[in-house]
């Protein structure tokens, strides 16, 4: 890591360095490997907020406490069932049908370990979708777009022109709440 990181970031995903190179902060990214897999008796909330919290503890582990580490778990959720990245086109099929013309929840968890311990913050938003039709979807998917994606879309791509309404935070549908995560920062690192 570089002599004035600040911080490790536990993520993979570019969209999640991209934003938290927007906060003041140097940071450098960190591997870790941790198991997406939502336990029977688990709400969303909650497998959400362990997701962020085991990729910030993995790499907190992997640099031995070195400096602070940040990681993150987004989640899109529709009547209680989490809809996570598709597997294939006809699961991203499914996805988008139960999307079309209804109102999910995307939720996203940023954790940060420390010497203070893990502290573990959620954003919800709500997110309405106008109605697709079967054309779109498989139209969407040849786009290669939905399938690194938590519900098959990315707001801030091709996906934004099926969104009708959003309540809540932009970046954090995105994959990192600017502001939650900047006053976890404010709290627990320093500058340089
Ligand atoms: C809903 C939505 C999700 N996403 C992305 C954010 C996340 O990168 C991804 C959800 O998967 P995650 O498992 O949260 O993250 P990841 O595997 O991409 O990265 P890492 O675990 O290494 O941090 O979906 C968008 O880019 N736009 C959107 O509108």
């Amino acid at each position: 890591m570089s002599a004035s990181a600040a911080l490790y970031l536990a993520s993979a995903s570019p969209r999640r360095r991209e934003l938290l190179a927007l906060l003041d902060y140097p940071f450098t990214v960190l591997s870790v490997d941790v198991e997406e897999q939502q336990q029977p008796d688990e709400t969303p909330a909650d497998y959400v907020q362990r997701l962020a919290r085991d990729k910030s503890q993995a790499g907190w582990l992997a640099c031995r406490g070195q400096k602070p580490v940040l990681g993150a778990d987004t989640i899109v959720v529709f009547e209680q069932e989490v809809l996570e990245k598709p597997r294939d086109f006809a699961d991203a099929q499914r996805i988008l049908q139960l999307l079309s013309g209804n109102t999910h929840t995307v939720m996203t968890a940023v954790a940060l370990s420390s010497e203070q311990g893990c502290e573990v913050v959620l954003v919800n938003s709500q997110v309405t979708f106008r109605k697709l039709t079967p054309e779109e979807i498989s139209r969407y998917w040849q786009t290669g777009e939905p399938a690194d994606k938590a519900g098959a879309y990315g707001i801030q791509g091709i996906g934004g022109k099926f969104v009708s309404h959003l309540s809540g935070s932009y970046s954090a549908v995105v994959g990192l709440p600017l502001l939650e995560t900047d006053l976890l920062l404010q709290k627990y690192c320093r500058h340089s």
